[in-house]
């Protein structure tokens, strides 16, 4: 028999218990599962225009840091900060490493929009909620993203502390049909079949291998191809192997979905991974993955991170203030 609804209930995570404490599942709102209801236009536009509406700066610049990576945004200045929970429609994040906050200033004298700590799927989220705060970001006027993550190295040639700079991706999840565009398309954002390849921007790439030579660590400079699996479990020697047969140096469980969204709407992606741990590929292996060594690596790393982060954006609102006379800020038109 279905258990009977009752008011008189205590919350649970998702449904609720009743009186006679039998568990009651939850009554849903929508005919249709989240995973299925992007936020539309109207909504992505009620999150910007918060942001809009309470900061100065008008950055065409936006930048999404991995996890430990979040310290880069201390080094704005003049910086407004929001957490999420006070952005209208914004989820919680709830990984050790990203602070949930979306701060927007000026790294060195470029303005930009800085997310410290972003969504990932096994958090519970849609693949499109993971990427909704890239269309916020696209709504206050961002038209370079650069994104960046913790990933494991599966290409036995890389050491930890290297920094891959994305060539490509691998959308695991959309071999099996999930996709953060999956729903009805708003073409305001994008086309219903947007293309893929050339994601990751030639041209900033090469910049930023530039810049690492400038700054003296492009020893610690890769170039590679990304994966994205759910998480949040490491992966088996099995999977690694078999990611391996694919042509995959790094893998992780983030970014596919932001540059997918960022690409749907037309921004110019930069990304890159620093590699926190090795991946084990190896069955006699004692070691294990774990978050620490992931959060440990990114600290040691943090400053040499932040210089060719702030290097790079410099060199970006250069060529974006050569090619059309702004400086990476939108109200320099
Ligand atoms: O991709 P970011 O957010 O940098 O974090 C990576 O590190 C965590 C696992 O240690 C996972 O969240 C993985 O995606
Ligand atoms: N696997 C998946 N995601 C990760 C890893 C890893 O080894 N390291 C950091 N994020």
């Amino acid at each position: 028999m279905a258990p009977e609804r009752s008011q008189e209930t205590v919350t649970l995570t998702n449904g609720s218990l009743n009186s006679n404490g039998h568990y009651v599942e939850p009554l849903m709102k929508h005919p249709l599962p989240d995973i299925d209801r992007p936020y539309t236009y109207e909504v992505i536009e009620q999150s910007s225009r918060f942001l809009l509406e309470r900061t100065k700066h008008r950055p065409r610049i936006g930048i999404i840091c991995g996890s430990g990576l979040g310290g880069l945004a201390e080094l704005l200045k003049e910086k407004d900060v929001f957490p999420y929970e006070e952005i209208p429609n914004f989820p919680a994040s709830t990984v050790p490493g990203h602070a949930g906050r979306m701060v927007i200033g000026l790294l060195e004298d470029v303005p930009v929009i800085c997310m410290q700590g972003r969504f990932h799927c096994y958090e519970g989220y849609a693949l499109w909620k993971c990427a909704m705060p890239v269309r916020v970001m696209k709504l206050t006027g961002v038209t370079h993203i650069i994104v960046t993550n913790a990933a494991g190295g599966l290409n036995p040639a890389y050491n930890v502390g290297d920094i891959m700079l994305l060539k490509d991706h691998i959308n695991m999840q959309g071999f099996a049909g999930d996709s953060p565009l999956k729903g009805r398309n708003d073409e305001r954002f994008g086309p219903r079949f947007p293309a893929m390849n050339n994601s990751y921007d030639q041209r900033l790439r090469q910049l930023a291998k530039q810049v690492a030579k400038d700054i003296g660590i492009d020893q610690y400079i890769r170039e590679g191809v990304y994966v994205m699996l759910g998480g949040p479990a490491y992966e088996t020697v099995a999977e690694l192997r078999l990611l391996r047969m694919l042509g995959v140096d790094a893998v992780g469980m983030s970014t596919v979905p932001e540059v997918m969204v960022a690409r749907h709407c037309g921004m110019t992606v930069f990304a890159f991974s620093l590699i926190t741990n090795e991946c084990i590929t190896d069955y006699d292996a004692q070691g294990e993955a774990n978050h620490e060594e992931v959060i440990e690596t990114a600290n040691k790393r943090q400053n040499d991170l932040n210089l060719f982060v702030t290097r790079v954006v410099s060199s970006m609102a250069s060529e974006m203030t050569s090619a059309n006379g702004k400086n990476g800020s939108v109200d320099e038109n």
